[in-house]
């Protein structure tokens, strides 16, 4: 099983979400971006990584949220995901297509990566940070 580490950054009271290109894996599906934990590798250096490299700006980690676990049928994966702040940098994507910044009513809407769909329903209940 894959071990991948996602962010769901605030920006004020909107979140940062990435749409992978027509050439990665589950193309042009909607994520929170992250990716695999590197071995000997804390979950909290990884996400801190992951986010420089693909979208360029450095984040205040919170807190860690439910895992979803999920087969894709290729592959399954663990997807573990991580609360935290915008901190500062310009956003420049490095591999995905598009991003957005919505508020949390507006993130039903989009076409997810199946395992993420648990994450945003937990997001939606939650009442603060
Ligand atoms: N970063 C990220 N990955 C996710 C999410 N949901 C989800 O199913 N994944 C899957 O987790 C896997 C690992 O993420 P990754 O970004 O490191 O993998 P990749 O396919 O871009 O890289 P690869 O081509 O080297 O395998 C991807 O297949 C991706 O589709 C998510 O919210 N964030």
């Amino acid at each position: 099983m894959l071990n991948v580490i996602c962010a769901i950054i605030f920006f004020d009271e909107k979140i940062l979400v990435v749409q992978r290109s027509d050439k990665m894996k589950l193309p042009l599906k909607w994520e929170f971006p992250g990716g695999k934990l590197e071995d000997g590798e804390s979950e909290s250096d990884c996400i801190q990584r992951e986010i420089m490299e693909e979208i360029n700006i450095e984040i205040d980690v919170i807190r860690k949220i439910s895992n979803s676990i999920y087969d894709y049928g290729d592959f399954k994966i663990n997807l573990i995901p991580f609360i935290a702040r915008y901190a500062s940098g310009e956003i420049q994507l490095a591999e995905h297509n598009d991003y957005k910044l919505l508020s949390k009513s507006d993130l039903l809407n989009l076409d997810w990566a199946e395992a993420d769909l648990p994450i945003v329903a937990e997001l939606l209940k939650m009442e603060q940070l």
